[in-house]
């Protein structure tokens, strides 16, 4: 279990990471989410004493700096690239593994485990991103460590190589370990995380299950294909619900559950040929979470006769978007004010 305890930092008067609190469970993998420039690198840093700043964390109990030997307890990759620029992958390793006192063959294990058995003569200097991430992982898993604490670990990996991280960390996880990932890939958070901590402009928006963040941040719709349309339309209108017309045929309706509007297809003799809950995705839920908080907005490109020369729209960036999330349980605070490789 990790729990962080009122982590803040600053650089200058710019706040980074805002008064963070928040607790990682053991047997789950919990997605560390936020948008550019919203503090999960430093955050992480802060949980590992890399950085220099407010709060505490601590890993079962203990602080980092009262643990003896870190790379059997808390394996982290926090830069893909960082390693020896001169050895070769299987050196590196050794050296690091020799200073924790763990066996040489454990080496081999690990390398072979993350697919780099056949380059592990070669500096890592050479390799790709993909690589160095699946490095990184090997350096993190070498003492076998309880707890996992990678950034962006997925980031240059190939389909195949994202596939197969997210078995890894699924599985490290059902072993009892504690993985703290954070990433952009939100459709594959959303296979991988049982749990989330979402931050916005270094202050928590929510730490909770993925479920309870989708369900919080989107509404969910119901599809309802009936060959009395019209007819069930108004009825469904009539109790308060919304209805679109659904892009597939049908109606899209918010505001009433599949139960509700089963019960009254069946109270007015209506035929259904089809009623499916719609749930939301974990990234529009994103999406309306961050939007107020996000840091780094984008401006689409102006028409050319607007921008003559360039044609590059250079208005100054805008504060961030009008959208502010309304407070939902406990879990959920808001987020708006503007502030501001190791294993
Ligand atoms: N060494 C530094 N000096 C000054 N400002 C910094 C430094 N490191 C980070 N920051 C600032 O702190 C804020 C948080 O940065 P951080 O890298 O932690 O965000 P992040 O959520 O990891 O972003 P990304 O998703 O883009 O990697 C940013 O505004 C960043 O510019």
């Amino acid at each position: 279990m990790i729990t962080a305890q009122g982590l803040r930092k600053r650089y200058g008067d710019k706040t980074a990471v805002d008064d963070l609190s928040f607790n990682v469970r053991p047997g789950v993998v919990t997605g560390f989410l936020g948008p550019n420039g919203a503090g999960k690198s430093t955050t992480m840093r802060l949980m590992l004493d890399l950085d220099h700043g407010a709060g505490e964390t601590r890993f079962d109990g203990r602080r980092f700096d009262e643990i003896r030997h870190p790379m059997h307890e808390i394996g982290a990759v926090l830069e893909a690239k960082a390693f020896h620029p001169t050895r070769t992958a299987r050196n590196h390793l050794r050296m690091l593994a020799a200073g924790s006192r763990i066996p040489r063959k454990r080496v081999d294990e690990v390398l072979d485990f993350v697919g780099l058995s056949d380059v592990k003569s070669k500096k890592p200097r050479g390799f790709s991103l993909g690589m160095a991430q699946r490095l990184g992982l090997a350096q993190a898993l070498l003492g076998e460590p309880g707890t996992l604490i990678l950034d962006e670990p997925a980031n240059g990996l190939d389909p195949h190589g994202i596939h197969w991280l997210r078995d890894v960390l699924k599985t490290l996880a059902s072993q009892g370990r504690t993985i703290f990932v954070s990433s952009h890939l939100l459709s594959e958070m959303s296979l991988m995380a049982d749990e989330l901590v979402v931050i916005g402009r270094g202050k928590m928006i929510f730490n909770g299950d993925v479920d309870t963040f989708v369900r919080q941040f989107t509404q969910s719709t119901v599809l309802v294909k009936t060959p009395s349309a019209s007819e069930f339309a108004e009825t469904l209108k009539g109790m308060g619900a919304t209805i679109d017309p659904a892009p597939e045929g049908g109606l899209l309706v918010s505001g009433a559950d599949a139960s509700v509007i089963g019960e009254l297809a069946h109270r007015d003799n209506i035929i259904l040929h089809e009623l499916a809950t719609q749930s939301a995705s974990l990234e529009e839920a994103f999406i309306t979470a961050t939007g107020a908080s996000e840091e780094y907005v984008a401006h689409g490109l102006t028409a050319p006769e607007a921008t003559q020369s360039s044609g590059v729209d250079s208005s100054p960036p805008a504060a961030g978007r009008e959208q502010e999330p309304s407070t939902g349980s406990g879990q959920r605070t808001d987020a708006n004010e503007p502030s501001g490789g190791t294993a």
